[in-house]
């Protein structure tokens, strides 16, 4: 397996994916011609439909795929399939699950060139950084599967040698429902803890990125984990619902928008289900006088840049200390009009397209509204078009730096999810504290300094389920990640992700006679 210049060698692997010659997996060469429902350990068409989606590749504007969203029927076949298995697997020792999900991290990580060229060909991200999302799917396995044999109870003492012991037992059949940004990385991390903690799971990608789903499945399959255990489902909205509204569904674990995540949540209330919500952002990031310059740069860079800033943790709220407003503002505007943009197969490439079209034009509405309130534009904020006549169709845009914001700004107050970011001043360490927790969301945060005592007395008071201090946008899975207010609840990655796809049992034992009240 190896890469050149955005061509990369096939194992008979991705052979199953592909219609087009796998010698020849370059930009516009991508088509799905394999079903993409996967039931009872095999790809399958729907049993139903709730009408057809089209996936498209972004970097061309071309369709890769034209596929049916399941309907009801389909839905509860896959719920009852995941329920079978969910008999044999939740049987398992945590050694057992352990051992399996070991070996599918092993596969993930030896098929990973391939599994980034389909994230990059579906989502448009660069393939740089789609090998680094593959990278933190298979740690978040093997982390996963590393805590599955340490899962326990206690044991507790009663008086009269009676005691009690706690069980922790999985939940059943989760629902995992995706966005289009980290669609491999999303499934990953959905289904790793559901399924170390004994469970089955049901996954619907988001309709833009239906692909990079199934290859996780086959993968688990594969590593030996029983047929129906992993299931995937495609569709849009109805699908969604149909899976959010089963009555044999224990789980339901979204990632989306908040708008949507309040639906999901109405619909789990009907059910009495438990939900964990991974919503959007609009998260600080605080430079004071006192930081390293460098390394406050590139953490904003980071910070509002990966996958076209497409990213819900993003700090697009990039508070400045005015010392040195003018010399970080120019070194940002300098670094950002260096990012390498184009065919997001070829290796040096740092920025490929947007999702889609209306996605495009509604970050580019949101740079015109901000100039209309009186932001000024450093840099990028229009479409950019490729040299290469292969890429004229795609959905790229250069990305953008705004000054003179001012809080109450639409592009400071609204989610965009895009490469836009704007810079605020401030003075005091009271007064940027204030201006960053003033927000209705409460995802992530971060804080460059020097002064230790500063960065913690910061991070302390920031509103934000996941702080960074001098960095941003990292991901080590062993780190919890959620958020505060309307960012959601419930935490992926890090120990406590068991607490969430697990129920405790109480089991209290008498070892003398029933003292009874009658
Ligand atoms: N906190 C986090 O970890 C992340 C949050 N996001 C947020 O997601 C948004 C972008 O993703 P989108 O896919 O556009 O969000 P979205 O909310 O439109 O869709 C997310 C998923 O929910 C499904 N869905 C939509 N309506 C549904 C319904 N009524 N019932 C059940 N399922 C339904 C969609 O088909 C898709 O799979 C951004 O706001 C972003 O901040 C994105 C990635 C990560
Ligand atoms: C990987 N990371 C931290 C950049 C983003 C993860 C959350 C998301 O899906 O947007």
């Amino acid at each position: 397996m190896f890469f050149r210049a955005g061509r990369a060698a096939v194992s008979s692997f991705l052979r199953s994916v592909l219609q087009s010659p796998v010698a020849t997996m370059s930009t516009g060469t991508f088509v799905v011609s394999q079903p993409l429902n996967y039931r009872g350990g095999t790809r399958v068409e729907p049993a139903d439909a709730s009408g057809t989606e089209k996936a498209f590749e972004p970097a061309t504007g071309r369709v890769i795929a034209t596929f049916t969203c399941s309907g009801e029927k389909e839905v509860n076949l896959a719920v009852q399939n995941a329920k079978a298995a969910f008999k044999i697997w939740s049987q398992k020792s945590g050694m057992e699950r352990c051992r399996i999900l070991l070996e599918a991290a092993r596969i993930i990580r030896e098929r990973k060139d391939e599994i980034a060229t389909v994230e990059c060909i579906n989502n448009g991200k660069s393939i740089f950084e789609a090998r680094l999302d593959i990278d933190t799917s298979w740690q978040c396995l093997e982390y996963f599967a590393g805590l599955a044999a340490s899962m326990a109870g206690e044991h507790i003492q009663l008086p009269g040698g009676s005691f009690g012991y706690t069980r922790r037992e999985p939940l059943g059949v989760c629902v995992g429902i995706g966005a289009w940004n980290y669609p491999f990385q999303i499934t990953s991390w959905k289904s790793a803890p559901a399924l170390a903690c004994g469970n089955a799971m049901v996954f619907k990608p988001s309709p833009f990125t239906p692909v990079s789903a199934l290859l996780l499945a086959e993968i688990y399959t594969e590593a030996g984990v029983p047929p129906g255990l992993f299931n995937v489902v495609q569709g849009g909205v109805a699908t969604g619902q149909f899976l959010c509204q089963h009555h044999d569904v224990a789980k339901v674990s979204f990632t989306g928008s908040v708008p949507t995540g309040m639906k999901i949540m109405e619909m789990a209330s009907k059910g009495v289900k438990p939900v964990t919500l991974e919503l959007g952002g609009k998260s600080p990031l605080i430079i004071f006088s006192d930081c390293d310059m460098n390394n406050a740069v590139k953490g904003a860079l980071m910070a509002n840049f990966l996958t076209q800033g497409q990213v819900c943790c993003n700090g697009t709220r990039v508070f400045v200390q005015k010392e040195i407003l003018d010399k970080f503002t120019e070194e940002v505007v300098k670094q950002t009009q260096r990012i390498k943009i184009g065919d997001p197969l070829l290796e040096d490439t740092r920025m490929g397209p947007l999702i889609n079209r209306p996605h495009l034009e509604r970050v580019l509405g949101f740079v015109k509204v901000a100039k209309e309130q009186g932001a000024k534009v450093l840099c990028g904020g229009d479409t950019y078009v490729p040299e290469d006549p292969k890429l004229k169709d795609g959905y790229y845009m250069r990305p953008c730096v705004l000054t003179n914001c001012r809080d109450d700004m639409t592009c400071v107050k609204e989610e965009i999810f895009g490469p836009v970011m704007s810079i605020l001043p401030f003075d005091t360490e009271a007064e940027v504290l204030e201006r960053a927790n003033d927000t209705t969301f409460g995802l992530a945060a971060g804080v460059f300094t020097r002064d230790i005592q500063r960065a913690h007395r910061v991070v302390a008071e920031l509103q934000a389920g996941t702080c960074f201090i001098n960095n941003y946008n990292v991901s080590p899975v062993e780190l919890p990640f959620g958020g505060y207010k309307k960012s959601g609840f419930g935490r992926e990655n890090g120990r406590v992700a068991i607490e969430y796809y697990s129920q405790l049992k109480t089991v209290c034992v008498e070892m003398g006679d029933v003292e009874s009240a009658f």
